[in-house]
């Protein structure tokens, strides 16, 4: 890793107040689109749109819209995300010509066709902890440095209800899957601090020339296409102070972790970013828990699969 660019690139929150951002967004004339995937988030979405909306795009005009990417929920998502005044789509009737898969990164891509903004604020909608600050820290290197081209947030992220304690005791398969690969393949990205974060903040041009996983490793593949297309410059991390998250179990984070080995190997080995997976790439996972006698086994099947880049995704056929 080099000190030099986390010296040049690792900013804090405040370093721009909101007029300066704002004058700094007047300048550029860039639009931002806050984008939220969401499954099954009803309990936690409305008041992520509805304090976003009402600070950033209703009083301030940093945001041009916010728009949440229903991903195939369950429960009310859609309807509390809308009825907090989001823009809202079900990421299966977006482009419904180019099919439909679950997962987050299928929700991101998805969002390329649905959203104006010349920059993507990308936000997780399970926060239980966080504040509005998170979009104006984003945007900060990207409305002020042409070079920078994706920005990820990081924080001080506590482990919820967990004998855990201490600052950065979360992020269990950032500590045990990304940070390792990280430092056995692209020890240039050893300076962000939190790799993972579902906070970070990328130009539209440029993430439409990147493939994306359909599942969670979308943001390691563009942190690392990113760095291997443009250079560890064009990447900045900002500080966004605290933030917690609801916790998957252990076992849903050991199918996180297959999708980010997946696509890890797949840019090991493919050249150039590693181009796209096919879109119905799966994995057999078998887990085990402990059952009254003897072992219960758990088999599933983790899709690994990518999405080609936006760009060469052909215009909709209207009939
Ligand atoms: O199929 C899915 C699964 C999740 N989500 C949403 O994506 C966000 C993050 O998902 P979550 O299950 O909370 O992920 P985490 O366990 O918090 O995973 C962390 O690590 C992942 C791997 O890099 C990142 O993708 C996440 O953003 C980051 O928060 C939330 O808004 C989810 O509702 C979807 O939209 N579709
Ligand atoms: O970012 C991560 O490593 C995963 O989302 C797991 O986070 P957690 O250990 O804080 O639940």
């Amino acid at each position: 890793m080099s000190e030099d660019w986390f010296a040049r690139r690792t900013h804090h929150w405040d370093e721009l107040s909101l007029d300066e951002l704002l004058d700094r967004k007047r300048a550029t004339g860039n639009t931002v689109s806050l984008v939220v995937p969401a499954r099954d988030e009803a309990a936690t979405i409305g008041p992520i749109v509805t304090r976003s909306r009402e600070l950033l795009m209703d009083t301030a005009q940093l945001v041009d819209e916010v728009v949440v990417i229903d991903s195939d929920s369950s429960d009310a998502t859609f309807d509390v995300a809308a009825d907090a005044g989001a823009v809202v789509h079900r990421c299966s009737d977006v482009r419904p010509d180019l099919g439909t898969v679950p997962g987050k990164g299928e929700a991101m891509w998805k969002a390329q066709f649905v959203t104006r903004g010349d920059v993507l604020v990308f936000m997780d909608a399970d926060l239980v902890e966080w504040d509005t600050h998170f979009v104006p820290g984003l945007l900060g290197p990207l409305l002020t440095t042409p070079e920078v081209q994706l920005v990820k947030g990081f924080y001080e992220r506590p482990m919820l209800a967990s004998g855990g304690g201490g600052p950065y005791d979360g992020g269990r398969v950032t500590e045990l899957v990304a940070r390792p690969l990280i430092a056995l393949d692209w020890p240039d990205l050893a300076g962000l601090v939190q790799p993972l974060a579902g906070e970070w903040a990328v130009r539209r041009d440029h993430f439409a020339q990147l493939a994306v996983p359909t599942g969670y490793a979308v943001e390691l593949a563009a942190l690392i296409d990113t760095l291997e297309r443009r250079g560890v410059d064009a990447i900045a991390q900002v500080d966004l102070g605290r933030r917690a998250h609801k916790h998957q179990t252990l076992h849903d984070l050991g199918a996180m972790a297959v999708q980010l080995l997946a696509a890890a190997q797949r840019r090991r080995t493919g050249g150039d970013g590693g181009g796209a997976g096919a879109l119905d790439d799966v994995v057999a996972l078998r887990q085990y828990s402990g059952a009254e006698r003897g072992l219960r086994v758990h088999e599933r099947t983790v899709r690994t699969g990518e999405r080609p880049p936006a760009v060469a995704v052909p215009d909709e056929e209207v009939a």
